[in-house]
């Protein structure tokens, strides 16, 4: 007898290990929230504890050199989780269509999303203070076990419905965009820095 797994769910997970670049961009994340008033109201009208350039700003690898050295990484990225997870991307690669930065204060959070008119999405930790919350992915049928009986507590990582992955500094994460997700509230006393980021 053998059970198979059918209809994976990927999740991509890579390091940037470039600690000066990893800097760069933790520092240009910090003088984005000093200088875009924007993204600072955006934050506060959303109750966003923090800052993210989210709503305010489109042209981050433009303005700054570290982020069009990110956006590069990223597409290299892409284009192999989009192999590793076999989709057809017409012979190109995956196109970087939006990225910005989320500063995250002790005790703030990020209720759970999807992302929607993306194909890819994905996350690049900066910093990551002790006790700073993890992201927390969905099982996507979640709608669907309403009758079905619950994952035994010792069940493996990829047969649970709810799965928690503690970032890192240099760490990345790209999974598909329709995969539903949260950032649990960050128990730090400093703040937790991330790049996030949708390819088309
Ligand atoms: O910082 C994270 O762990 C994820 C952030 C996120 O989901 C987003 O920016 O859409
Ligand atoms: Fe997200």
């Amino acid at each position: 007898m053998t059970a198979t797994a059918l209809f994976p769910t990927l999740l991509w997970q890579a390091d940037l290990a470039d600690a000066a670049l990893l800097a760069d961009l933790a520092h240009s994340a910090r003088t984005l929230a000093d200088d875009d008033r924007a993204g600072r109201a955006w934050s506060k009208a959303h109750a966003y504890r923090g800052y993210t350039s989210y709503a305010s700003l489109n042209d981050l690898p433009r303005r700054d050199p570290a982020f069009a050295d990110l956006a590069r990484w990223l597409v290299a990225q892409a284009a192999q989780f989009a192999a590793a997870a076999h989709l057809d991307f017409a012979g190109k690669k995956p196109r970087l269509d939006s990225l910005w930065v989320n500063i995250l204060k002790p005790g703030g959070s990020h209720s759970g999303h999807i992302h929607p008119y993306s194909s890819l999405s994905g996350t690049l930790y900066l910093e990551v203070p002790d006790g700073a919350g993890a992201i927390r992915f969905e099982d996507p049928r979640l709608p669907m076990l309403m009758h079905s009986p619950p994952r035994l507590p010792d069940a493996p990582e990829a047969m649970r419905n709810f799965v928690h992955v503690q970032p890192r500094p240099g760490l990345l994460l790209l999974w598909e965009s329709w995969l539903r997700h949260e950032v649990m509230p960050n128990g730090a006393k400093a703040d937790r820095i991330s790049i996030s980021f949708n390819f088309a």
